[in-house]
C-alpha cells in the first residue's frame, strides 16, 4: 500500500496521501536521526521574537524607534513578526480558506495545477513589477502526523531571496537563534512573519542575518502556511553594498549573479 502511494504521487502530494490513509506511525523514511528531530535542542530558549507594530511608521514620534527595532531584529535574528501591517484580516482568512479548499481537492484535480517550473504561474503575472524582482508564492499543507517528535515538515534551510513574508494557521515554524537554539515562532492572530533571506545577508555584507528555519508537524491538526518569497531580479549581480565595506568591514561575500 505504501509503495503504491510513493509511486503514484510526487513529493508534492505524498504526505497528504499518507494523511488520507490514517496511518498510526510514519514510514521509516520520514524518521530523522535523534539529533535532527524537533525538541532536541529546545532546552534553553534564549530568544524571543520581536513583534513590530507597523502602524507606528505613520507616527513621526515613533518612527525612528520602530526602524531601530527592525534593524536590531534583522541583525540579531533575521526574523520578526509584524502586526497592523495593513492587510485586512478578511483577505488573509480568504487566502487560507482557498488554500484549504485546494488541498482538500482529489489528487487528479490538484495535479491539473502542477508545473515543473515553480516560478511560472506567478512570474508571468508579477515579472516586471518590483523593479524586475520575483515573487514566488508557496502554499504549504502539513497534515497531522501520528509521530510528530520523529520528523519535520520542512528541513532546516534559509530562503534564497531577499525577504519572505509568511502567514501560518498555527505554530510550527521554528527559527535558529544566534546561540543555535531552535525558537518556536508563536502564531499570533493577524500577524505576519518576516524572514530575511540570503540576498539580504549578502547585500548587507553580513550585518543582517538570513535566518535558518524549519517547520515542525503536530499530532492533532493540519497546519497551513502561505509563504511569499521575494527575490531581486535574476539578471542582477549581487554583492555587498559598497557603503557597507570599509577597513573594519571587509567584503565578506563575492559578487555573483542572483541566478
Ligand atoms: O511553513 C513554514 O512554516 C515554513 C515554510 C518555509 O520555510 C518555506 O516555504 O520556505
Ligand atoms: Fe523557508
Amino acid at each position: 500500500m505504501e509503495q503504491q502511494v510513493v509511486d503514484s504521487a510526487s513529493s508534492f502530494t505524498s504526505a497528504v496521501n499518507l494523511d488520507q490513509l490514517q496511518m498510526s506511525s510514519i514510514p521509516q523514511r520520514y524518521v530523522l536521526p535523534p539529533l535532527q528531530r524537533p525538541n532536541s535542542s529546545h532546552l534553553h530558549i534564549s530568544s524571543t521574537l520581536p513583534i513590530i507594530d507597523l502602524s507606528t511608521l505613520s507616527d513621526q514620534s515613533l518612527i525612528s524607534t520602530t526602524i531601530s527595532d527592525i534593524r536590531i531584529a534583522s541583525k540579531e535574528i533575521g526574523c520578526f513578526q509584524v502586526i497592523n501591517h495593513g492587510i485586512d484580516q478578511s483577505v488573509m482568512d480568504e487566502a487560507l480558506k482557498v488554500a484549504t479548499e485546494f488541498f482538500n481537492l482529489p489528487n487528479e484535480e490538484k495535479m491539473r495545477f502542477f508545473s515543473e517550473d515553480v516560478h511560472k504561474p506567478v512570474s508571468n503575472y508579477l515579472h516586471g513589477e518590483i523593479n524586475g524582482g520575483w515573487q514566488t508564492l508557496a502554499v504549504n499543507c502539513y497534515p497531522a502526523c501520528p509521530q510528530p517528535g520523529l520528523t519535520l515538515g520542512i528541513h532546516p534551510h534559509s530562503d534564497y531571496g531577499s525577504i519572505t513574508v509568511l502567514l501560518q494557521t498555527r505554530s510550527g515554524l521554528e527559527i535558529k537563534d544566534k546561540n543555535n537554539n531552535w525558537v518556536p515562532v508563536p502564531c499570533i492572530e493577524g500577524a505576519l512573519v518576516v524572514q530575511l533571506g540570503d540576498q539580504m545577508e549578502v547585500l548587507s555584507n553580513g550585518q543582517y542575518k538570513s535566518v535558518i528555519h524549519r517547520a515542525t508537524v503536530n499530532g492533532d491538526e493540519k497546519r497551513f502556511s502561505i509563504v511569499s518569497l521575494h527575490s531581486f531580479a535574476m539578471d542582477r549581480k549581487m554583492g555587498p553594498a559598497l557603503e557597507l565595506v570599509d577597513d573594519h568591514h571587509p567584503k565578506s561575500y563575492n559578487v555573483k549573479d542572483v541566478n
